[in-house]
């Protein structure tokens, strides 16, 4: 097997005596599409930023393509492409003008930036909008230009945070399609992401973070098996009587989890849950049978919701 691109050993990241990023390990394959799962403040960015070279770790060790950010960052930072949380293209120049500008940066030549910026304009579905003032593009235009811009230097690998946050899901959509075609090249994939679906969709393997650490591991399949049942019902009976409905429902399935606004109900047969509940003349006001999710998992792990 071929050695990981990253390796994280015990990465910590410190702001005065609170650890953002507290104690983490991991390893990302070469080609691998690799996740960071975990909701707002978990340490997602901050361990992004560790990785991609623009932040010092207070302790740990960590190895990006064999090599130390800390000592040698600008070599690290040649090889990454990095999509950032907010898109901070640069909105004086044109569209395909971002892509030249860029890749001047890393010394390629004026021809060789007509060229890669073609290519990759064709391959954001941008080639149209070459000559476009940035300020007019969509959102999800907007974040297929980063993904482009981030690829003038052909990284060996692409961190990308929160991806599509703030898109519509045509948008999204479109970007996880780019995402797919980048990962079958045999780029490598670190995201980040608070979307279960996203993280299910585009990662082959994840960890779940929470408060700074990894809770768990795997991939998306293999998580929802050994910490969910294969279905969920999610009944409402009203804020009111929710605590009242799940005393009279325990024992029902193979756990309840009592939300603030419905329960859910762990069960490999959501149908056969729904029926005894129906026996049992409690009238849901509505009533759902879905898969297990990531979300499930994150909610088994810790006792709360990814999306607050
Ligand atoms: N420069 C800083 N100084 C002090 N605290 C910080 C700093 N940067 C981040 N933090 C804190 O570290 C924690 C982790 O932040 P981080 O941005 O890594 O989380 P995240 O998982 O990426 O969430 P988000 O998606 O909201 O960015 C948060 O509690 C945040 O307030």
């Amino acid at each position: 097997m071929s050695p990981p691109v990253i390796t994280a050993k015990s990465l910590t990241k410190k702001y005065k005596e609170f650890a953002a990023v507290d104690g983490i390990s991991f390893e990302v394959a070469p080609g691998e599409s690799f996740g960071l799962l975990g909701p707002n403040g978990a340490g997602k960015s901050t361990t992004m930023r560790m990785v991609g070279a623009v932040s010092t770790r207070t302790s740990g060790d960590l190895s990006i393509l064999g090599l130390d950010p800390n000592e040698h960052g600008p070599e690290v930072r040649s090889q990454l492409g990095v999509v950032p949380q907010q898109d901070n293209l640069d909105m004086e120049l044109r569209v395909r003008d971002n892509l030249i500008v860029y890749g001047r940066y890393f010394g390629l030549s004026h021809a060789q930036c007509g060229r890669k910026a073609d290519e990759l304009l064709e391959f954001a579905q941008l080639t149209d909008r070459a000559k476009a003032k940035v300020d007019d593009l969509s959102g999800g235009m907007k974040r297929r230009l980063t993904i482009a811009r981030s690829l003038m230097n052909d990284p060996r690998i692409l961190l990308l945070d929160e991806p599509t946050t703030g898109l519509d899901p045509q948008a999204r959509h479109i970007l996880w399609d780019r995402l797919f075609r980048l990962k079958e090249q045999g780029t490598t994939l670190v995201l980040t992401t608070h979307y279960m679906d996203e993280a299910e969709q585009l990662c082959d393997r994840l960890v779940v973070v929470d408060k700074g650490r990894i809770m768990a591991e795997g991939a998306p399949a293999d998580l929802i098996k050994q910490y969910s049942t294969r279905e969920v019902v999610e009944v409402r009976f009203g804020s009111d009587r929710n605590a009242d409905v799940a005393r009279r429902l325990a024992g029902v399935g193979e756990r309840l989890e009592v939300l603030p606004d419905r329960i859910l109900i762990y069960s490999e047969d959501g149908d056969a849950e729904l029926a005894l509940i129906a026996e049992m003349g409690l009238e849901p006001i509505t009533s759902l049978v879905r898969r297990s999710s990531l979300e499930d998992v994150f909610l088994r792990l810790t006792g709360r919701s990814l999306i607050e």
